[in-house]
């Protein structure tokens, strides 16, 4: 048996152990957003709520203060004029009633009446106006507070650590800032509409208690079950969101693979989407019954709730006829009295509805706030120093492992490559190849040892200026949905124009593929959007290595930059790397061995270690690693002297 085939026969033996491994069925499993959301429900209780409920009003206001000042100061003058026009209104009601009553069949006394009715209509006429002014720059105001949201979470998210994706809750603390500002459009409706019913309910107070101080604690104390009731609802509500969670994420990332362009041909193929639709129904069906479950119970909760504020009321309207039957005040008073309940009752209602959206609005956005802060813990906090193009790019006992991972991906790697060379990166499927660029280029942090550019540690340089220096052709690619030239300019075209766009499409043959296109430079690359061109993988990889040729960055880091490529199109881009090169660290990572032998170095990686390094002659001629996958390469012989062409 030739040394190939003895690893090929190795190979196969580690297959069968793969095959006697104790089957475990895994489970998707996903953090809870925030994590501590269920602490969370713990704040909706009615002491809590009323401690939260004015600093989110606040949190409103300045959110809305910064998206426009001006709206915000004529909008609470509204509100103050609106409650302080409410109340008048309510005085002017005792004082027409008590006119209305006195003057009773004698109608030469009605004129006296004029002033308080003038001023009731006067104050009824205002506050409809100004709630139409209150609607109007609330609707104003929220979308620029949601746009604002939006941003600051999209910056939040592009500011945040690279490794952050591989932080399992990451996406999930994402998804859940995404619901946040989703819902901070009704915040500024909510504070509001909840700023009103106090007013009212204020207005309604002060009234009451102006015409028998005793009415005010009773009218205190029926607005007491309504609101328990409608925090309990609300706690239920969001329990049950916490409980579903996890099967609505699995709904989510099921409703995109049945959908998603990339796959569409293998659901179809592979027949797959009748076992993934059933998967989307299993837990379809578990947050139906969840939140079936919460229905019931939240109607169990208002029935009591509703029961307990019927009695309580029951009570305050006793009191006032009790009031004026036994003499204490007049029949006017009474007949205000009941204005004022009524409208105290309505602002009550307002003030635990709105009270409650705005609670339930404010976990939302306390999960968004979160991640603006922090990102989710993985705000990028690096140094500040510019790098300037690198000269010399070095890693020194470097070791990392991924977030969560058991152990360490690469150990104890030294690397460097100065400009002007082209180092080329070879071996193993799984071996650190792509960990070791994600270094490099300072995408990822060492876990231990140093990574150093012209001597500096990259964690000392600051993040964007680095990047700045950096050109990275990674496997996959982004095909973004923009024209050819935005394609490869990515939207930082240089003082040449399309000059130097054509020169880098040349050295990566995408000159060719641009010919095609009906508009040239200026073609849409994108099928899925309405009139884009579609381009096939080969076409779009020679795009997207015209990317480096074009920016002009001191490291170039290419991972397969050739996968997808034609004979011609791949020699081509071969053939040009030295002149690439030129003031250029550049690092290439390939699976086609015959292609290092543009490189002046080759460095071999093996299970996360630097095994071997030299120029090609050099490690192909020498027995390792090198050699083996060289000639496994060359050695199609060795693959039929096993008798696998019989
Ligand atoms: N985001 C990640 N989180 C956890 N482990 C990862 C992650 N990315 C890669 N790994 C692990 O690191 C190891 C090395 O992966 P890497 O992508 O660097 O290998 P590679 O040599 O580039 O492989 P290939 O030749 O297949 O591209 C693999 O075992 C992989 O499981």
């Amino acid at each position: 048996m030739t040394e190939t085939a003895d690893r090929l026969h190795d190979e196969s033996g580690e297959a069968d152990d793969v095959a006697a491994a104790p089957a475990a069925e895994e489970e998707l499993a996903f953090d809870h957003p925030g994590g501590d959301s269920l602490e969370l429900a713990d704040l909706l209780t009615g002491r809590t709520m009323a401690r939260r409920l004015p600093s989110l009003i606040r949190r409103t206001f300045s959110l809305a203060w910064q998206v426009d000042r001006t709206a915000v100061g004529v909008l609470l003058a509204c509100q103050i004029v609106s409650g302080i026009s409410g109340a008048l209104g309510l005085f002017a009601t005792t004082e027409a009633l008590s006119v209305l009553i006195e003057t009773a069949h004698d109608t030469s006394r009605l004129p006296a009446a004029i002033p308080a009715v003038a001023l009731l209509a006067g104050t009824a006429g205002l506050r409809a106006l100004l709630g139409i002014a209150i609607q109007a720059l609330s609707n104003r105001l929220s979308p620029r507070i949601c746009r604002e949201a939006e941003y600051k979470m999209l910056e939040a998210a592009t500011n945040s650590e690279q490794a952050a994706y591989d932080h399992p809750g990451f996406n999930d603390r994402y998804d859940a800032a995404e619901r946040g500002v989703d819902v901070s459009r009704d915040m500024i409706g909510q504070s509001q509409n909840y700023i009103s019913s106090l007013a009212t309910l204020i207005a309604a107070a002060v009234v009451l208690a102006s015409l028998y101080p005793l009415l005010l604690p009773l009218l205190l104390m029926a607005a007491v079950p309504q609101a328990i009731a409608a925090i309990r609802g609300e706690r239920v509500t969001y329990l049950a969101v916490v409980a579903t969670h996890k099967d609505r994420r699995v709904m989510t990332m099921l409703r995109w693979h049945l959908i998603a362009k990339d796959q569409s041909d293998q659901v179809r193929t592979d027949t797959l989407a009748p076992y993934l639709l059933s998967r989307y129904k299993a837990s379809a069906e578990r947050v139906e019954a969840t939140s079936d479950t919460a229905a019931w119970d939240r109607a169990k909760i208002a029935v009591v709730g509703a029961a307990a504020t019927g009695l309580a009321s029951s009570a305050v309207w006793g009191a006032v006829f009790l009031l004026l039957g036994t003499g204490r005040i007049s029949a006017a008073a009474a007949g205000t009295a009941v204005f004022a309940l009524r409208s105290a009752a309505t602002g009550l209602q307002g003030l635990v509805g709105y009270g409650r959206d705005l609670l339930r609005t404010g976990l939302y956005l306390d999960d968004w706030e979160r991640f603006v802060t922090e990102a989710a813990g993985q705000r990028l906090d690096r140094g500040i120093i510019t790098p300037q193009r690198p000269r010399h790019i070095a890693l020194r006992k470097v070791s990392f492992r991924y977030p969560e991972a058991d152990e360490d991906t690469l150990h104890e790697v030294d690397f460097e490559v100065r400009q002007g060379e082209i180092v080329a990166v070879v071996g193993e499927n799984g071996s650190g190849k792509s960990t070791l660029m994600k270094l490099l280029s300072g995408l990822n942090l060492a876990s231990s040892g140093v990574v150093t550019w012209d001597g500096v540690s990259v964690a000392d340089l600051d993040p964007h200026a680095m990047w700045r220096q950096t050109s990275v052709v990674p496997q996959d690619f982004a095909r973004w949905p923009m024209t050819a030239r935005e394609n490869i300019t990515l939207g930082q075209p240089c003082a040449e124009g399309d000059v130097a766009v054509k020169r880098a499409a040349r050295a990566s043959g995408a000159d060719d593929v641009i010919r095609t296109l009906r508009s040239g430079l200026g073609t849409l690359l994108a099928r899925e959007w309405w009139g884009g061109v579609a381009l096939s993988p080969g076409q779009w990889q020679r795009i997207a290595v015209a990317r480096p040729a074009h920016r002009d960055a001191g490291l170039l880091v290419m991972d397969e930059p050739t996968s997808d490529l034609d004979a011609r199109a791949e020699h081509r881009i071969f053939t040009g790397l030295r002149g690439m090169a030129g003031e250029r660290a550049v690092v290439l990572v390939t699976h086609n061995l015959a292609n290092t032998s543009v490189a002046d170095r080759i460095v071999v990686m093996d299970k996360g270690r630097v095994v071997q390094e030299g120029a090609f002659h050099e490690l192909v001629n020498q027995p390792g690693l090198m050699q083996e996958l060289w000639r496994l390469q060359q050695d199609r012989a060795a693959y039929r002297a096993e008798g696998n062409d019989a």
